[in-house]
């Protein structure tokens, strides 16, 4: 029987499924408060353990190294970029992930970014704070009409691209993949090379995944080829944008607005996007919803069964 320890803190939101978890796996330890566990204290609470259901959380080698005891890791999260697959080789751990799993709710956020960046509600909803009314901003802009890139057409691009069917926009997609087979059921779709689409898009939205290739792709030359006065949306990862270009450009306008849920330090206290008038941003909440915890809690239990089959059904790394 896996002796199972959870280390972070979401199960506390989920009654029903803490009580499945623990009635599969008795024993089953939580953490008592709710933080993500880190360094030492994940390290002690680890101990005596062999099966983590874990959530976007880094399991530096540290670790790994001082709980030998550890085989199974159990993810609930639809990014992989915080595991390193080479330290699970290394340390014979196996890991269940489900990918896509939160596409619906990333996906309504990023489009509804789009909309709300477009309006400039951001903006609206400053000077309404402030006391005042419409008369200072002026004008915001539809989505209806507009060529929309997406950036990143993996299972939460290709949401995003259905859902934006309602919308009437020419949509310009991209991926390093051949995502024919997906784009070729739209009439409205076009598959480009990542520089006709940063040339052409009004709105451009990021859904790659974060890896070698896209660390810090979006550096200032980068955003020099966007078409000038384009809106961004990242509802992916952060550290793929140079945060402080981005800035520069959103002050001369180069830019006009951009909508974060990511940023490449999390928490992202200090962050100088943060104080820009055509920014806003949220907390990494882009799966935040009931619907995709709830799938992610259970794909997690689920998740331990599969990853101590012989032959594991999904394995993301091999
Ligand atoms: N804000 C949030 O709370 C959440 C964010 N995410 C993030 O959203 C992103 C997308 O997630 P999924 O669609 O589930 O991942 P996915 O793996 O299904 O899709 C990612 C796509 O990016 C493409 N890609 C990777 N490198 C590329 C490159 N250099 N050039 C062109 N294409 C490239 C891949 O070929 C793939 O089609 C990931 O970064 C994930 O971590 C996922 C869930 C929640
Ligand atoms: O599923 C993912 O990849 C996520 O980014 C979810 O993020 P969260 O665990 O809600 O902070």
């Amino acid at each position: 029987m896996p002796r199972v320890a959870v280390t972070f803190p979401y199960f506390d939101f989920f009654p029903d499924l803490r009580a499945e978890l623990s009635a599969r796996y008795p024993g089953t330890k939580f953490p008592d408060h709710r933080r993500v566990l880190e360094g030492q204290e994940l390290i002690d609470f680890l101990q005596g353990y062999d099966t983590a259901v874990i959530g976007v959380q880094r399991y530096e080698e540290a670790v790994l190294k001082a709980c030998p005891e550890l085989k199974v890791i159990s993810l609930c999260s639809a990014g992989v970029d915080h595991i390193d697959p080479a330290l699970l080789r290394k340390y014979g751990i196996r890991m269940w992930w489900q990918a896509g799993i939160n596409r619906v709710s990333v996906s309504e956020l990023a489009v509804s970014y789009m909309v709300l960046a477009l309006r400039r509600v951001h903006e609206f909803s400053s000077i309404l704070r402030a006391g005042q009314w419409r008369g200072p901003i002026g004008f915001g802009t539809d989505l209806r009409g507009k060529t929309v890139g997406v950036h990143g057409v993996g299972h939460i691009g290709k949401a995003v691209i259905e859902l934006l069917q309602g919308y009437k926009v020419h949509i310009l997609a991209s991926d390093r993949l051949d995502v024919s087979a997906f784009t070729d059921g739209f009439d409205n779709v076009e598959l480009v090379s990542a520089e006709e689409m940063w040339a052409r898009s009004d709105v451009l939205t990021i859904h790659l995944s974060k890896n070698a290739t896209t660390i810090g792709l979006y550096d200032g030359a980068v955003l020099d080829q966007l078409k000038p006065g384009a809106v961004i949306v990242n509802c992916a990862r952060g550290g793929m944008f140079d945060e402080n270009a981005l800035a520069e450009r959103l002050e001369s306008g180069r830019i006009a607005a951009a909508a974060f849920d990511v940023y490449a330090m999390e928490p992202a206290n200090g962050n100088r996007l943060l104080d820009m008038p055509t920014f806003f941003g949220s907390p990494h909440i882009g799966a935040t919803t009931r619907e995709s915890w709830g799938a992610m809690l259970r794909s997690g239990i689920h998740g331990i069964e599969h990853a101590y089959e012989p032959e594991p059904g999904v394995y993301p790394f091999d």
